[in-house]
């Protein structure tokens, strides 16, 4: 079944969209935010952008697992083996860690939203307006009964996902503390990315250059990131500490460049599990690790901790641009222009 949202808070624009700027955009005069069906009748959310961009993000999981640009190439990595059935989490797209990140903590590896239904928030608090921003949509995520006796701490985590002007992706996590027993509550949290690369081998990361990082490798100690980009050659597993607000991800043979712009999110993750690791994990394919990059924009180091009435924000934008991008030279904003 196909629910077409008529309300104007889901479909938006009033006025008339923009004329397509290529044929291809042309043939995408569908809704903006659409809820259908996704793999195994699992409901999800498509997002498309007058040009032809578009989004897909999985209530289950609360899950981005497609955004693709105008020329309708896919940018986020998803396994060939990914397993679309709930609780097990899907692999691939952008699973969210929360309340806890990996192993540190009691909770199941990197915490339980991305293992629940999340559902569409129709009437979310406002957040700063971007006239610009015409297609997103907004989802909720509040603890059962039987999750209390796991995780005892009354919450409401509001996820938007936005479709920005140029196509870029954009999510903005708030999480609220609703207990009423007066108990504040400490999470870590992460956007667990998967990009979509060529081949691992021709990927530099730039941003990281002279960090220091926790090596999950070699039982998160603590190291110093030499000065130069990062390139990948064996696996990898690293949490780098107060990053910069901005990361790139040049992909050398697809000529393409992720930036990465994140706001209220220290650390960055960087994950790639390479052919061993990769082969012992069920619901990955064994070569599928030369395909995929994780750099995850996340809270780990300090975790956050909120009193009852307080609100966290974490927010992630990801542009994708052709790599004309000059390497050494990490100005986003130049990048973004042009
Ligand atoms: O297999 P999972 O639970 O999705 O985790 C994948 C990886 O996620 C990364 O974020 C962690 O740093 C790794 O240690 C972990 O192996």
């Amino acid at each position: 079944m196909r629910r077409w949202y008529t309300d104007a808070h889901f479909v938006l624009p009033l006025s008339p969209l923009p004329v397509p700027s290529s044929p291809s955009a042309m043939a995408e005069q569908k809704p903006l935010m659409e809820v259908c069906k996704g793999i195994n009748g699992l409901d999800k959310v498509v997002l498309r952008d007058a040009r032809g961009s578009s989004a897909e993000v999985y209530l289950f999981g609360g899950q981005v697992m497609s955004w693709r640009n105008y020329h309708r190439e896919e940018m986020l990595f998803v396994s060939s083996k990914a397993i679309f059935k709930p609780p097990k989490a899907i692999r691939g797209g952008i699973p969210i860690c929360f309340p806890q990140f990996s192993s540190h903590g009691s909770l199941e590896q990197h915490g339980f939203a991305r293992n629940k239904l999340w559902t569409i928030d129709t009437d979310p608090p406002p957040l700063p307006s971007n006239s610009l921003i015409k297609a997103f949509v907004d989802l909720i995520l509040k603890p059962t009964e039987d999750d209390l006796k796991h995780w005892p701490h009354s919450y409401e985590f509001r996820l938007r996902v936005a479709l920005g002007p140029g196509g870029d992706l954009m999510l903005t996590s708030r999480i609220r503390n609703t207990n009423v027993d007066g108990k504040p509550f400490t999470f870590t949290f992460a956007y667990h990315t998967y990009f979509s690369v060529s081949d691992i081998s021709e990927v530099r990361v730039e941003g990281l250059e002279t960090l220091d990082y926790f090596d999950n490798l070699k039982e998160k100690e603590r190291f110093t990131e030499q000065g130069d980009a990062i390139t990948f050659e064996s696996e990898v597993d690293k949490v780098y500490l107060s990053a910069p607000t901005k990361i790139a991800i040049i992909d050398h043979e697809k000529k393409r460049t992720f930036v990465l712009h994140k706001d209220g999110l220290p650390d960055a993750v960087v994950w790639n599990p390479w052919d061993r690791k990769a082969k012992a994990i069920p619901d990955l394919g064994d070569d599928e690790y030369k395909r995929m990059l994780c750099v995850e924009a996340a809270a780990i180091e300090k975790p956050i901790t909120l009193k009852p009435g307080e609100e966290w924000k974490g927010r992630l934008e990801i542009s994708a641009v052709a790599s004309s991008y000059c390497s050494g030279q990490l100005d986003p904003q130049k990048v973004l222009q042009g």
